[in-house]
């Protein structure tokens, strides 16, 4: 079922298909087209092929139910998930299978197939009567007073979007409570409904406020994804512009009237779960904003659309449709009219590629990915995390590969990089311990009070493991990546380690450097095709433990490392000192060596543990559940706030990567950058929970790394400047954070 794990950790753990009957949360079910199709043919359903999914008339629709007799069914082609509206039928497709071999007579036309109610049905009603009755405390923007509309105006930078728009995309405005420094504080939301068919799943609010803030909620926290504008949308409608943010697709429709939806989870996820209502449009528009995020993002969420109906649209090259209305723009609908055709063809031509190299050329430090803010030396050699990259990590036995690796995906995977970790060495338990340890900068055995709270803000982080432990036949493994990357929108896979992996791998007539060397040719296949970033752990040959390791270290022949975009080595230093060694960087050949610090009791390289150090003194743990008051966190723990607190049970799609794409589209846009964002509180029987935080300017860690470029980071070494020791001046710009 699309459902959590448990209620208490919503972290998805995928299973491999051997495994799949033992995890009955988040499994992805491994079905290809084929099998669906054979399914749907033995049952003689009558099906149409359609962009996302398989459609036919729905066999659990029992005509009572739903006026209109029985209704239409989504099969997703790639999970085989189903969807049915009118009956209230989702689930797996090993669900499905369940239901239709219960059922006496198949035939859809004769049978009376008894309704199974999946076990989710009963949180998704109670979720939907959460956000209605929420709904329903809201009030319409027409009649919202004229002051809080003007602040509203201001603070979204609103101010050419039409009243008829905003009423027609029934933008509300609701009155509620929000946590600040000051303490809470009953404060103006503008409020986003989602609907999915006529009907409002879930809300968003967004505080009215100015400044460099921004505060967001969702109503209930807990429910299934929706689109906002679906209202205006008409049944027969044949094209849809479909935008990363709530305004953006108010300004798209009124400058262009074509039917517009925005997105619930910006840039950063399209759940599959909005993928039946959009089956309907034969052309869709993906207008998601202006830089290379956007456009990756395009790129991807139309192969999950049906890359043939897709088309992107760049009105140019950092531009959200807002902004552009706002400066004047009178040619949204020209924009609209020179959207490019998805190109999804093994051979293009230049003039195809032209706008995406402007784009790239104007946006040069996107294009260099997702910056590490734990380690600011190592984006400085490597300038961030690109995807669709191969990155091959080594070091001797017990050198910390795990460790280290664990907290560098973390560092991504706060700043929204969805990650799914495919750990075959150690069990995913003491991998989520490490990593949690590793979160919240503490020894948690000696904080046990403090779990509760630090376990609900690392559950919400986009974070998958699969489900594999020892050796897994590399095809399995490669599935359940490509499941993850459709469903989860993953951006980072890590494979640790190869060796362990491969282990039971039986090939009679390849030596093991031969597997090796093919399970690598994979690994860089899916990295490019899927644009995804994989990292793989290799194990090196055995050297002297005196030398120091090089790339021709690595186990295997020049296989790995010539397919690698990138090689980082962990060099052991003395005693807990160690140094994690750049020698292969494709993207622009800089090269460096980033000083480490291990610290055991919150298993950090990073030197957290100096910063933690200096606001213990502000910081009062307090009881289980229970979060201290007031605690003063630092830029990169502010980072980490804007993508934990909200909860997605169903699209396990972080809020915090909405919000990442709405800062995206609008900073560019030259509005406010995203700095804060709250958990929702409704007026209902919840607990609430919000918090916000300033955001300071990002740049601080990045503009001391970019100094004294040019050798490689050897010079800093050698002054003997860890990383740790610049952590700890970061301390003097912290900022506040105040949660309850
Ligand atoms: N710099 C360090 N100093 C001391 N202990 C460390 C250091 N780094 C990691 N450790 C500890 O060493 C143990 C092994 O670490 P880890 O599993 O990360 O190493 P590894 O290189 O991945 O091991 P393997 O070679 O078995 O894959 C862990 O208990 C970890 O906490």
């Amino acid at each position: 079922m699309w459902r959590p794990l448990t209620d208490t950790c919503r972290t998805i753990v995928l299973v491999p298909r051997r495994a799949l009957r033992t995890l009955e949360g988040g499994s992805v079910p491994h079905v290809t087209q084929k099998q669906i199709r054979a399914v749907l043919d033995s049952n003689k359903y009558k099906y149409s092929v359609g962009h996302a999914s398989f459609v036919l008339q729905c066999p659990f629709c029992d005509g009572q139910r739903s006026s209109g007799g029985r209704r239409t069914m989504f099969v997703n082609k790639t999970t085989g998930g189903v969807v049915c509206k009118p009956c209230d039928v989702r689930g797996a497709w090993t669900d499905f299978l369940g239901w239709v071999s219960k059922s006496k007579a198949p035939n859809p036309a004769s049978s009376k197939v008894p309704r199974v109610v999946p076990p989710s049905d009963t949180q998704q009603l109670a979720s939907r009567r959460a956000a209605q009755q929420f709904w329903s405390s809201t009030t319409p923007w027409e009649e919202t007073p004229a002051i809080i509309q003007d602040q509203a105006r201001r603070a979204f930078g609103i101010k050419k979007l039409q009243q008829k728009y905003l009423k027609k995309y029934t933008i509300h405005t609701v009155k509620t409570e929000f946590h600040t420094v000051s303490g809470r504080e009953e404060v103006w939301c503008v409020a986003y409904p989602w609907y999915e068919g006529g009907e409002v799943v879930r809300v968003k609010v967004e505080r009215v406020g100015e400044g460099p803030q921004r505060q967001l909620a969702l109503e209930p926290a807990e429910g299934s994804p929706g689109l906002f504008g679906w209202n205006t949308i008409s049944s027969d409608a044949k094209e849809v512009v479909i935008t990363g943010s709530e305004f953006d697709a108010v300004a798209v429709h009124q400058a262009t009237q074509v039917p517009t939806v925005a997105l619930p989870s910006g840039t950063l996820a399209l759940p599959p779960e909005v993928l039946p209502q959009l089956e309907q449009f034969e052309k869709v528009y993906l207008w998601l904003g202006g830089g290379t995020t956007a456009r990756q993002a395009a790129s991807h969420f139309a192969r999950k659309l049906g890359p043939n109906r897709c088309h992107l649209v760049c009105l140019d090259s950092s531009s959200s449709p807002l902004a552009a209305l706002n400066r004047g723009h009178t040619h949204l609908m020209s924009a609209l009219k020179n959207a490019k055709p998805f190109v999804n063809k093994q051979i293009v031509t230049f003039q195809q590629l032209r706008e995406e190299v402007y784009s790239e050329l104007c946006n040069a430090n996107q294009v260099a990915g997702v910056k590490w803010q734990r380690f600011p030396k190592l984006t400085q050699a490597l300038k961030g995390h690109r995807p669709g990259e191969l990155t091959v990590f080594t070091g001797v036995t017990g050198a910390g590969k795990t460790t280290l690796i664990s907290e560098l995906s973390l560092d991504l995977c706060q700043q929204g990089v969805a990650t799914l970790w495919g750990s075959f060495e150690i069990r995913n338990v003491r991998l989520a311990k490490m990593m949690l340890k590793q979160f919240s900068g503490l020894n948690l055995e000696r904080h046990l009070k403090q779990y509760g709270y630090w376990a609900n803000q690392f559950q919400q982080l986009p974070l998958y493991f699969m489900g594999f432990y020892g050796a897994a036949d590399i095809s399995s493994v490669l599935e359940t990546m490509a499941h993850a990357v459709y469903v989860y929108d993953i951006q980072h896979v890590i494979i640790d380690n190869l060796q362990f992996m491969l282990g039971a791998s039986h090939h009679a007539s390849l030596d093991r450097y031969a597997v090796q060397n093919m399970a690598v040719a994979e690994f860089r296949k899916f990295a490019s095709s899927r644009n995804v970033h994989v990292t793989v752990v290799i194990h090196p040959r055995k050297e002297s433990e005196s030398s120091e390791l090089t790339t021709a270290s690595i186990f295997g022949t020049a296989k790995a490392t010539q397919e690698a975009d990138n090689v980082l080595i962990l060099q052991s230093g003395h005693g807990s000192s160690k140094l994690l060694q750049v020698t292969k960087n494709r993207f622009d050949g800089d090269l460096g060596r980033v000083p480490l610090v291990f610290e055991k009791n919150s298993l950090t390289f990073s030197g957290l543990h100096l910063r933690q150090r200096k606001r213990e003194g502000v910081a009062s743990g307090s009881g289980d559940h229970a979060p201290p008051a007031l605690r003063v966190v630092s830029d990169t723990e502010g980072a980490q706030m804007s993508h934990a607190p909200f909860s997605e049970s169903h699209t396990h799609t972080p809020i915090g990567a909405t919000l990442k794409s709405v800062a995206e589209t609008e900073s560019s846009a030259g509005s406010r950058p995203l700095a804060a964002r709250a958990v929702p509180a409704s007026g209902s029987k919840q607990k609430p929970f919000r918090r916000s935080f300033r955001k300071k300017p990002s740049a601080a860690v990045g503009a001391k790394s970019s100094e004294g470029r040019g050798d490689g980071g050897r010079a800093e070494d050698e002054k003997g400047e860890t990383s740790g020791s610049k952590a700890s001046e970061l301390c003097s710009d912290c900022v506040s954070v105040v949660n309850s």
